[in-house]
């Protein structure tokens, strides 16, 4: 054998035995870590005398490779296999279901990941333990109620909950969008084909404007929701302030949103100024106005940057979320014709006891069927899929494992709603599941805690008010019904989902 044979066999020994060994360094070298700063906190914490006593282990689980973590592996199964929920499943079948709790590293922070009625209970019922943390705070508005906590937060939700149910701006939910809704439905129908996702967005943003700030459909409310359309691409976005990327845009655009607003607020307050100096009325009737007169127990209102920050946010709260609802209600009602004819036999002896089209909100609460519809619909479109929390002042336990401080807690909402242990059947849309209600703590989609959606009843009644016109009136059809879902950062067909739209033959 020559020299040369030599070195060859000594490389190629070399790299049988130390590729395999550096592919297993790099890939539990960044759990070993993690598992030794958390041993070294334990042992410390045994040394000092603490008074909490030993720590209970970290979470089962994997951290993943260094800086990426399991992002990949996450990102793979929601957005190449487009299986979202074989990320949870794949965790439950190697660590066990019962438990509830997975240690990882998601979005470059380590993370423990919860997926159980309880267990997401626990997280989002103490707010006092897991604290809020956005990637970027200033898009969702720094006086909102989404970045605010303790008592902040309780005051500022106090006002926007007050708002939301009053009797003047929810009591006449029904009677302003209805007006905008037909004239939609007739538009969509005047075109013959639609692609849904587009015109349910123009729909619900005009309502919202409507609800919430009195505005009419004009160019202004166009560019409003584009700039809306800008916001929400940056939420979740890496948040790189450089020009061209979506954090840059959506700041822009949160930037131009709150100056209209502003404008819109100065313009009140001079008007209620001089309507009062005349003896005259508040003339608006809607959330803003709501937000502004309101004064809590010692006589304080919300100032003007937290009305501006919170309207701007709750319309965004709203607005996307609510189109996201409408449209996969079409899209379900489309696949599911027996469960549209029942919602038109419904909707259809509403409309003949009143002698009207037209519907209040006492109307919608007898309406049994279509509250099913709403609630199936909301259940499996995961609309929230996950809602994200921190450990802020000390390591928590919880059922035997340690959720440690300055973690990155995600909330798996939607792996509760899609688990055959809670609903038969999960994938199927099947309204007359609701005919009894969930186990507790089972139905999670607007959350738990305080931090529950507020918009929760506004959105199920703007819903109920397009299933009564769409049933009611018209008939569609997908032209591509087996469009992938995009599941990033919420459910969506990857088309825009494209419909055939008509008036039904049989309206009269
Ligand atoms: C089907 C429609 C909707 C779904 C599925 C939904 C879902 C959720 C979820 C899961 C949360 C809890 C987030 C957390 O715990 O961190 C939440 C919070 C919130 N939602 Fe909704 N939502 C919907 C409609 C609306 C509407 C119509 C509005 C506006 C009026 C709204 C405004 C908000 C606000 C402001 C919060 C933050 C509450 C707080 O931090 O105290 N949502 N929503």
């Amino acid at each position: 054998m020559q020299v040369g044979d030599w070195t060859w066999t000594w490389w190629f020994g070399l790299l049988l035995g130390a590729v395999p060994l550096l592919v297993l360094a790099v890939w539990d070298g960044n759990d070993a870590f993690y598992q030794a700063a958390f041993a070294l906190r334990r042992r410390r914490r045994r040394q000092h005398g603490s008074s909490h006593g030993k720590l209970p282990p970290l979470p089962p689980g994997h951290m993943g490779i260094p800086l990426l973590g399991e992002t990949v592996a996450m990102l793979w199964y929601f957005k190449v296999i487009r299986c979202p929920d074989g990320f949870i499943a794949a965790k439950k079948r190697k660590y066990g279901e019962g438990v509830g709790m997975y240690r990882t590293h998601l979005f470059g922070s380590p993370t423990i990941l919860v997926c159980l009625p309880d267990v997401n209970r626990f997280v989002l019922q103490s707010p006092d333990s897991f604290g809020i943390s956005w990637p970027s705070p200033e898009l969702l508005g720094l006086a909102s109620m989404f970045n605010a906590e303790g008592s902040k937060h309780t005051r500022i939700r106090g006002f926007i909950v007050a708002a939301l149910s009053q009797p003047k701006s929810l009591g006449n939910i029904a009677r302003v969008t209805q007006p905008r809704v037909v004239a939609a439905l007739q538009s969509w129908a005047a075109k013959g084909t639609i692609v849904a996702r587009t015109e349910i967005r123009k729909v619900m943003f005009e309502c919202i404007c409507e609800i919430f700030i009195s505005m009419k459909p004009s160019p202004l409310t166009e560019k409003m929701n584009k700039w809306y359309v800008g916001l929400i691409g940056g939420i979740r976005a890496l948040p790189l302030d450089l020009p061209g990327t979506s954090h840059n845009h959506a700041r822009k655009c949160r930037r131009k949103l709150n100056m209209v607003f502003q404008e819109e607020l100065e313009k009140r307050k001079k008007r209620a100024n001089s309507n009062s100096s005349l003896g005259g009325e508040e003339d608006y009737d809607d959330l803003m106005s709501g937000l502004m007169q309101m004064e809590d127990e010692r006589g304080m209102k919300l100032s003007d940057d937290e009305v501006v920050d919170n309207i701007v946010s709750l319309v965004l709260g709203g607005y996307e979320s609510t189109s996201s609802a409408v449209l996969w209600a079409a899209y379900h009602l489309a696949k599911s014709p027996d469960v549209l004819a029942k919602l038109r036999d419904e909707n259809a002896a509403m409309s003949q006891d009143k002698n009207s089209n037209f519907i209040d909100r006492d109307d919608i609460s007898k309406m049994k069927y279509t509250a099913k519809v709403v609630e199936e619909t909301i259940r499996m479109a995961n609309i929230s899929p996950m809602v994200s929390r921190v450990t802020r002042r000390d390591d928590i336990e919880y059922g035997g494992y340690t959720i440690p401080r300055g973690w990155q807690v995600v909330v798996w909402l939607r792996s509760i709603h899609t688990d055959e242990k809670y609903y038969t059947d999960p994938l199927t849309f099947n309204p007359d599941r609701w005919a009894k209600p969930p186990k507790a703590g089972t139905n999670q989609v607007f959350g738990a805690g305080n931090r529950t959606c507020p918009g929760n009843m506004l959105s199920r009644l703007n819903i109920s008010i397009m299933l009564h016109h769409l049933s009611l009136g018209y008939e569609w059809e997908l032209l591509n019904p087996d469009a992938e879902v995009d599941y990033i950062p919420s459910p969506m067909p990857v088309d825009g989902t494209p419909m055939a739209f008509r008036k039904l033959s049989t309206n009269t």
